[in-house]
């Protein structure tokens, strides 16, 4: 759980209202690390039961929210379990809450479930594979990972000495790649999906979303989903996802997807150290360097050949 900003049940209450829904009850999201999300029970005008969640943006000002807004509605109408933003009284899918750039949506059905298998492997590929068909013409522009890279890269000097400048070196060479153009999620960790009955129902955590090259997604996913505890990749877990992937239309380069992999490892590991985005969080805040450390050499390890 991450909360930066705490809201009152009054507080709430008044912003629901906007919306035209009553609060009934709430409580903080027990995972994420980079805004404050809250669970919402609520009710609608008719006295129907309406769940919600409102996010309030920790990082993300108002003009650079709205790329990430328009994709949610894009992909929730092109059928993908994704929530899409609510309108307020105004027509408004942005709000200021607190005096940060605020978002209510729909709460997707479906839990949290961390554990791992060859079937959800499969399920998750497929799902990336959707995601990457997915038309970006109607996109507003995103962010793009390249200048995320960059800006992470002001970390390496805190990598241990045997690292430092093979890490340096890899991104550069990343680096010097023109970006791929396809939509990527850029996260999609275990804690970004819920499950239902076995099935997927949603996918969460946008904000990381870019066009890049679906290897780089799929190394992220891959190096989330596809380890043991000690960063050890897990050959049986990444064929069933590359299957899965490649089974509803995905393709890729393998060689692409080597050196991915240890990008991928090296961007979480440097994220990690740069630490939580504020001092002050009611939870997780942030999450162990180390894990992705292990990863990363795993991964290098690979490239190396
Ligand atoms: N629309 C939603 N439906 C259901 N649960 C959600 C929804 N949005 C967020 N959550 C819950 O809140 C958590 C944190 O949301 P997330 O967007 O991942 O925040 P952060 O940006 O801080 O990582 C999610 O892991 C999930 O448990
Ligand atoms: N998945 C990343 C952290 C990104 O934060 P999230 O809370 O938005 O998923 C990691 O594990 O380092």
């Amino acid at each position: 759980m991450s909360v930066y900003t705490p809201l009152s049940h009054s507080q709430l209450a008044l912003v629901l209202d906007s919306y035209g829904y009553r609060l009934l009850d709430f409580r903080a999201a027990s995972h994420g690390i980079e805004n404050s999300t809250f669970l919402i029970e609520a009710q609608d005008r008719h006295q129907q039961p309406a769940p919600l969640v409102l996010t309030i943006f920790e990082t993300l000002d108002h003009d650079a929210l709205a790329p990430y807004l328009v994709l949610l509605g894009h992909l929730a109408e092109q059928g993908l379990p994704v929530p899409a933003p609510l309108t307020d009284h105004h027509g408004q899918d942005q709000i200021t809450v607190a005096g940060k750039p605020a978002v209510l949506m729909p709460r997707l059905p479906g839990e949290h479930d961390f554990a791992v298998d060859l079937d959800r492997c499969r399920q998750v590929g497929a799902l990336l594979a959707r995601l990457h068909r997915c038309d970006t013409g109607a996109l507003l522009a995103l962010p793009d990972e390249r200048r995320r890279l960059e800006t992470l890269a002001t970390q390496l000097n805190q990598l241990p000495d045997d690292h430092r400048e093979g890490a340096r070196a890899l991104l550069s060479d990343w680096q010097a790649r023109p970006a791929g153009t396809t939509l990527i999620h850029g996260d999609l960790f275990r804690d970004n999906l819920l499950w239902q009955q076995g099935r997927i129902s949603a996918l969460l955590d946008f904000y990381n979303a870019c066009l890049d090259y679906p290897e780089y997604d799929l190394a992220v996913t891959l190096n989330d989903w596809c380890v043991d505890s000690n960063g050890k990749p897990v050959a049986a877990r990444e064929q069933a996802l590359l299957e899965g992937y490649r089974e509803h239309g995905g393709q890729l380069d393998d060689s692409l997807l080597l050196e991915a992999l240890a990008v991928a490892a090296l961007r979480f590991w440097l994220s990690r150290l740069a630490g939580p985005v504020s001092e002050y969080s009611e939870g997780q805040g942030s999450k162990d360097p180390e894990e992705f450390a292990r990863i990363f050499q795993w991964r290098i390890g690979a490239l190396a050949g």
